[in-house]
């Protein structure tokens, strides 16, 4: 099975107007011949983004979205309005939201289907933290994460979705799962979706996520079952998510 690697930016709480243009303006100019690239701005800057990538190709997407369609929820943004900006993907469970905002696997299965319901691509986080994974519980669990949603969702839901495996320990840290711990975990995750539906497990992009930077990036996405990442902190240069996105070709 051939899957199309994908690379996805988490600019997370950052950025101004400015770097969003300049950004922009140099993304729009990579030139990628395999990998599929997408952003993920924060909400006020999805428009501005939109016009600096221009007709790239390059996908944006949100960072979050509400488990509501419409109605008085102040604050919130629903899928209906990220389709509208143009958005395709949308990231839900991250584990910063997670930890920070108390969502809980329920809150995660709920957007996940909303995403979907709105029109776009749900990019599933899970991941465990550094004490669950040296209680040995790391593929309890991430496939507890993935369960979860399958439970609400359904196997089939996951033909157009996206999961990332972060393990939490090594978001912004600086310490990235070596390739082989990634691809161990990741090989876990298709297998729980290969018990399914072993077609769909076999489309679904994985992406890794986790102090992914230049240096690191060729050999994680050369695993088996690793098919991109998602980036934070290095999505935020230019030149560093350039080289990212190369080394998925
Ligand atoms: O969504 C992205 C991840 O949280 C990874 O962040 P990082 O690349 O800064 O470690």
């Amino acid at each position: 099975m051939t899957r199309t690697p994908l690379v996805a930016g988490n600019w997370k709480m950052n950025g101004r107007l400015d770097m969003v243009e300049a950004l922009g303006a140099s993304l729009g100019g990579l030139r990628n011949s395999r990998a599929e690239v997408a952003v993920c701005p924060p909400f006020p800057y999805l428009a501005a983004l939109a016009s600096a990538l221009g007709g790239s190709g390059v996908q944006i997407g949100a960072q979050n979205v509400s488990s509501h369609e419409d109605g008085a929820f102040t604050g919130e943004v629903s899928a209906e309005m990220l389709a509208d900006m143009g958005c395709r993907y949308v990231i839900v469970g991250h584990s910063e939201r997670r930890a920070l905002y108390g969502e809980d696997d329920e809150l995660v299965g709920e957007k996940f289907l909303r995403a979907q319901q709105g029109g776009l691509i749900p990019i599933l986080c899970v991941g465990e933290t550094l004490r669950e994974r040296e209680a040995g519980e790391t593929e309890q669990v991430v496939v507890r994460q993935v369960s979860s949603v399958l439970d609400v969702a359904g196997i089939g839901a996951f033909d157009q979705a996206v999961v990332a495996y972060e393990p939490v320990w090594a978001i912004g840290t600086g310490e990235t799962a070596t390739p082989e711990q990634a691809q161990e975990v990741h090989a876990r995750l298709r297998s729980a979706l290969a018990a399914e539906d072993a077609s769909v497990a076999s489309r679904i992009r994985l992406l890794y996520g986790g102090s992914v930077k230049s240096d690191n990036a060729a050999l994680l996405f050369a695993q088996p079952d690793i098919d991109g990442g998602l980036i934070g902190g290095a999505s935020l240069s230019a030149d560093e998510f350039s080289a990212i996105c190369l080394a998925a070709e």
